[in-house]
């Protein structure tokens, strides 16, 4: 990885590459580029998992186990815009029409 000032960024990079090369042995792919619809569904499943284990994190009051499963949760969210051809910069500029 070359700098650790957006490793969020640099982990969105990462998933497009996988998209594009497709190595035998990667997550994302083994998840998104089935070349079925159904890559969608397998993906917004993941979400929605991930997204119940934040919740329950929050619940629980455990601090690091809400940062661990809303890394996920975000990674997931991550593969997804990246299955539907998002840019990292598209999803910043959302955020940037919001900034007050
Ligand atoms: N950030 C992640 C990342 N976060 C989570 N995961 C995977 O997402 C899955 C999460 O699923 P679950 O929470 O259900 O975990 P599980 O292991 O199935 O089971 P439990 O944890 O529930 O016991 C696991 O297989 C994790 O390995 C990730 N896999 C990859 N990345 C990044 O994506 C890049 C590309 O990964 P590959 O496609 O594998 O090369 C990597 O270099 C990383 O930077």
């Amino acid at each position: 990885m070359e700098s650790t000032q957006n490793v969020i960024k640099e982990v969105y990079k990462v998933i497009q590459s996988r998209m594009v090369e497709k190595p035998e042995s990667s997550y994302v792919v083994s998840l998104a580029t089935d070349g079925k619809k159904s890559s969608v569904n397998k993906i917004c499943e993941k979400i929605g998992e991930e997204s119940a284990e934040v919740i329950l994190a929050a619940k629980d009051n455990d601090k690091s186990e809400i940062i661990y499963e809303s890394a996920d949760l975000i990674f997931h969210t991550l593969v997804l815009l990246s299955k539907f051809e998002i840019s990292y910069e598209e999803l910043e500029e959302e955020f940037k029409k919001r900034m007050k």
